[in-house]
């Protein structure tokens, strides 16, 4: 299923808020030390530890729903990971308003102050730390500040009068400045993510456009100019390796006489359905099959000896005479089928030798099968070639 922008990026959005978590951890626990330090004085140690150890496990328990959600979250079930996150933040901030009622005596003003200060502070975290949404940063301002706030209107007479108009009007600021920083914050996520889409579609355009480049419009195989710059590759390695590389060189054998037999466009699917067959049979890791030149196909064997490419040139020859095309104009008269002549050359150990030499080899090998007869392989070893690597 192709999902919106939008939808992407508030699963991006969503990742980073579940990102928060471990500073969201270190700043509830700092402030639960805070709390219970200061309140020490006037509340029994055992309330206070009973209150510090529910704020321990909800914070482990959100630090767990982070691995969760790390684990199992997608693009598809994002508005449950929002609701659970907003849910797990009512619960903390519940805990926070419990604590500031229960333990703050009405009669002690540098206590109701500090519950004030203490909400600001919190709700100040917490929007910066979750201004990537709004709904999040509600799940936890509304319940510490709202609660707290009407039970100190209602019961602790003027001061209590005086926090709710401070946290009233603090609460405006932060909730006017929370929606601008909140769409920009939405904006940049969108963009950085169209960005890298983009990214994304470009770089897949580029490795479509190499592909293009490096393969043959008729067959589909690798066309010649990638064909030599791989040779050239392979046999750099197959020297500094010490290991074998064999080339086969085939060409279709009386080509000229099924185009004027058959017509062009015959001709090209012939050249097809030999294609199809070498892509077929050269299927191991490295082999590399090209479109060389008009009818003529070249195959790069790497780590193969000499006698596992001939087997594999005996295995092409036979394959496409077995393949049974017609050609009525071929002047193999037993056969009057299509086939190919097959020329198969190596790299001699030690000795460095050049592409084009190992190409004249192969093609010379495959000038000897013609002469001999055509459909059948040749081996020619390129002797002689090269410089010796040996001293
Ligand atoms: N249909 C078609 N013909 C092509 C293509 N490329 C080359 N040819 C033809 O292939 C023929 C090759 O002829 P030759 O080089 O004389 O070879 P041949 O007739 O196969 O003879 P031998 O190789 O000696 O058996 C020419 O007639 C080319 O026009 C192609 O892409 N499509």
């Amino acid at each position: 299923m192709q999902l919106s922008v939008a939808e992407q990026s508030n699963h991006e959005i969503t990742g980073l808020l579940y990102g928060q978590s471990n500073r969201v951890a270190i700043s509830h626990l700092l402030t639960a030390v805070i709390i219970i330090v200061w309140y020490a004085k006037i509340i029994p140690l055992e309330h206070l530890l009973i209150w510090g150890a529910a704020v321990v496990f909800f914070v482990a328990a959100r630090l767990a729903l982070h691995r969760v959600f790390k684990r199992y979250n997608n693009s598809e079930n994002n508005r449950l990971w929002m609701h659970a996150l907003a849910g797990m933040t009512s619960l903390m901030a519940c805990l926070y308003s419990f604590a500031f009622i229960y333990f703050t005596p009405l009669s002690e003003q540098q206590y109701v102050f500090s519950v004030g200060m203490a909400i600001i502070a919190l709700s100040a975290v917490s929007t910066l730390l979750y201004s990537a949404s709004v709904y999040i940063v509600l799940s936890f301002f509304i319940p510490i500040t709202v609660p707290t706030t009407l039970y100190f209107l209602l019961a602790a007479g003027d001061i209590g009068t005086i926090f709710a108009v401070m946290l009233f009007f603090y609460s405006a600021i932060v909730l006017s400045l929370l929606k601008k920083v909140n769409e920009i914050f939405k904006k940049s996520v969108s963009l950085n993510f169209q960005y890298s889409q983009e990214i994304e579609k470009r770089k897949l355009i580029e490795k479509q456009l190499q592909d293009i480049s490096r393969r043959d419009g008729l067959t589909g195989l690798f066309n010649r100019r990638y064909f030599d710059e791989v040779l050239d590759v392979e046999i750099g390695r197959a020297h500094r390796n010490h290991s074998p590389l064999c080339l086969v060189m085939f060409d279709i054998d009386y080509f000229k006489e099924y185009n004027d037999y058959y017509g062009h466009v015959a001709g090209d699917n012939c050249i097809i359905s030999i294609a199809e067959i070498v892509e077929q049979l050269a299927n191991r890791k490295g082999d590399l099959c090209a479109r060389y030149r008009g009818e003529e196909f070249a195959i790069i064997l790497p780590n193969i000896d000499i006698t596992g490419a001939l087997a594999f040139a005996n295995k092409i020859q036979q394959h496409v005479q077995d393949k049974r095309l017609p050609h009525k104009a071929s002047k193999l008269t037993t056969l009057q089928s299509v086939t190919v002549s097959v020329g198969v050359t190596n790299l001699v150990p030690f000795k460095k030798v050049k592409a084009k030499e190992l190409i004249r080899a192969a093609d010379e090998a495959l000038y000897i099968a013609k002469r001999e007869g055509r459909n059948r392989v040749h081996h020619k070893e390129n002797n002689g070639l090269g410089h010796d690597l040996s001293n």
